[in-house]
């Protein structure tokens, strides 16, 4: 192919990593790239948390419209940044192999887990929010925004006892720490640690070679947890995790709705074979709100409209 492909990417070090692996993959195809590095709106207010803001897509939405004025051909999105629903005119072209889903923490040391202390520890995502005080009720925790360089440098200057981080971003752009906590009991959020190419539905050549760089079991996986979350219709504004694992051709799913103060969690946890995932998401959300999850996520809606 003759034509340049223009890859949009925000401008963080993080997606700046993940659109280079793009790049990457599309040249040792054989294809000529350039990298097109947009801000976005998600990376201007960094005063407030994302949930306050309101906004879905607060991440991809400059680059959505980019793609749509043709001043870019694809754009590469941490999955987990990208609504459920994509705009019209716009696709979803690959799934990249996912990394570890799982989030971390990064501490000065953990002794304060063990004293029953009440420790303050920082995050700007609702869903590690509810999950923490869920599994601390008297820890207090405050807003970190920010690409991830920004947040690590405030866990240093802070007095907190550690910040939540998806463990994925930290290894991507070689800052993870040795002694990081790993938090296996924290559900991630639907798609944490995979990448996504979009691409306009027009470009039909283009949606060829962007399928070579598809990973199959990662798009199954992510597409679980996706549906999961819209049909729990919460965005970014509930706190929600999933996680769907593959192995042995057998889907193990877990997911989870919380109270936003974590007093509740309502959980669903289920097995099915890979050849018969279709709507398998939508079940397992269907059993989250059929337990008491369709009452929480009306509360959850109303303290939300309440904060706007
Ligand atoms: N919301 C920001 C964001 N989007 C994707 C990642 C990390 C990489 C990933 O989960 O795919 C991060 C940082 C974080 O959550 O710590």
């Amino acid at each position: 192919m003759s034509k340049i492909i223009r890859i949009g990417t925000r401008d963080s070090e993080l997606a700046l990593w993940q659109a280079t692996t793009v790049q990457n993959k599309l040249e040792a195809l054989g294809h000529d790239t350039t990298l097109v590095p947009l801000k976005s709106t998600g990376d201007q207010v960094l005063d407030k948390p994302l949930y306050e803001l309101g906004i879905t897509g607060i991440f991809t939405k400059t680059l959505d419209i980019a793609l749509l004025k043709d001043q870019i051909d694809i754009a590469v999105h941490s999955m987990k940044d990208v609504p459920t629903q994509l705009p019209k005119g716009i696709v979803r072209a690959a799934v990249l192999d996912r990394a570890i889903a799982h989030d971390v923490l990064v501490h000065k040391g953990l002794d304060f887990l063990e004293s029953g202390q009440v420790a303050t520890i920082a995050t700007g995502s609702l869903r590690r929010k509810a999950q923490w005080l869920h599994k601390y009720p008297n820890h207090k925790i405050v807003n970190l925004r920010g690409n991830v360089n920004t947040r690590l440098l405030k866990v240093i200057e802070n007095d907190w006892q550690g910040a939540i981080f998806a463990q994925a971003g930290l290894e991507r752009i070689k800052l993870l720490p040795k002694d990081v906590l790993v938090l296996d009991w924290m559900i991630p959020a639907p798609a944490q640690g995979a990448m996504m190419v979009v691409a306009k539905e027009e470009d039909i050549t283009l949606a060829k070679v962007l399928a070579k760089l598809n990973h199959r079991e990662t798009e199954i996986a992510t597409s679980i947890e996706r549906l999961f979350l819209r049909t729990l219709e919460g965005g970014c504004t509930a706190p929600i995790g999933a996680l769907a694992q593959i192995m042995d051709q057998n889907v193990h799913f877990q997911g989870a709705l919380f109270s936003l103060d974590g007093k509740q969690k309502i959980e669903v946890k289920k097995e099915i074979p890979l050849s018969k995932t279709e709507g398998f998401g939508e079940v397992c959300a269907q059993e989250v709100l059929n337990s008491g999850g369709d009452k929480l996520m009306q509360e959850i809606r109303n303290e939300n409209s309440a904060l706007h």
